[in-house]
């Protein structure tokens, strides 16, 4: 009958998955573990913006002064960097992804994965016409965002060349992640010492970091390349280790604009700096070159484990060689 209002299916939310509305009215998901742990992401940009573990605390930061108004990209949280890295092509900054509406995928194919989760939501982006314009290829990106059973959360990128005139095409690609730390200066990185970096303040020149954990006293932007899978970011005040395990990610990018960028940022506030950290899984000195049919898949897991050197809970050494 004409007029008659077309139904949606809106998705039916579930006690570990729930459909909402979040800032501004955007789509919002909801994840919640049966022990108490959370995380939110928005269908713009496929955003994680919150990750909570089961006491409520919040892991990520947010910026006070995110703008969640299309199409600046949210700051904070988990950006989502496709298909391009920071300036490294001809598109706007950090390709297009973290700027456009994904929607659920309601039936991806079969996602091969070891976890129980019940608390998981698949979104899919499919290039747009004006897309196309800029970056002519055809691509269907999948997103897995997990909560495991333990409060990991957990991110799995598939993205697969669909283009059928057999042209094959190269991306890079980073999770940006933003943790939240007590203080900067509380804070070390055990995992990228020793490592060769290009340094994006000293216009990418490739530098060998020192033998010891990074610790930080002022901005920086270095791109660390061939990384282990796991790196561990310790926050001494707060007693907590962050460990980031990646695979198909041999990058990882560590960024803080510390007071000078921060007043420059309209969308961050000038002290914040200092209660952030971005340690970014990525792939960026070898792009990734996918031919028709191909698909890459690249996993961040990110847990949150209490760690305290007074009483040897936790050595970090262990955490990196360990399971
Ligand atoms: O402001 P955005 O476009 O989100 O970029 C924020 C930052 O992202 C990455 O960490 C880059 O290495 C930095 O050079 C950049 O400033």
């Amino acid at each position: 009958m004409s007029g008659e209002k077309e139904k949606t299916s809106a998705p039916s939310s579930s006690p570990y998955v729930e459909f909402c509305k979040g800032v501004n009215g955007h789509d919002k998901v909801l994840l919640r573990e049966s022990r108490g742990s959370s995380a939110e992401v928005y269908l713009y940009g496929a955003h994680v913006t919150s990750w909570k573990n089961d006491h409520g605390e919040e892991l990520l930061f947010l910026s006070s002064k995110a703008v969640f108004k299309p199409p600046k990209a949210i700051r904070g949280g988990i950006p989502i960097c496709f298909p391009q890295f920071g300036g490294l092509g001809t598109l706007d900054q950090h390709g297009f992804a973290r700027n456009r509406l994904w929607t659920i995928d309601d039936d991806p194919p079969p996602f091969p994965t070891n976890t129980l989760s019940k608390a998981f939501v698949d979104l899919i982006l499919k290039p747009s016409e004006e897309d196309s314009k800029n970056w002519p290829h055809c691509f269907e990106y999948r997103l897995r965002i997990a909560l495991g059973p333990g409060g990991d959360l957990m991110l799995t990128s598939r993205i697969r060349n669909t283009n059928t005139e057999g042209k094959p095409f190269s991306f890079t690609f980073a999770y940006h992640t933003y943790f939240s730390v007590s203080d900067t200066s509380e804070v070390r990185v055990e995992g990228l010492e020793t490592l060769d970096y290009l340094d994006n303040l000293q216009n990418k020149e490739r530098f060998t970091e020192q033998g010891d954990a990074l610790t930080f006293e002022s901005e920086v932007d270095k791109i660390y390349l061939s990384t282990p899978t796991k790196i561990a970011i310790i926050d001494h005040e707060k007693k907590r280790t962050f460990v980031v395990r990646k695979d198909g990610l041999p990058d990882a990018v560590v960024w803080n604009p510390w007071d000078k960028k921060a007043k420059a940022m309209a969308d961050f506030g000038d002290d914040e700096y200092k209660h952030m950290l971005c340690v970014e899984a990525a792939a960026i000195e070898k792009p990734i070159t996918l031919k028709p049919g191909e698909e890459w898949k690249g996993r961040l897991e990110l847990s949150a484990v209490p760690s305290s050197y007074c009483s040897g809970q936790l050595d970090p050494q262990r955490v990196l060689l360990g399971s």
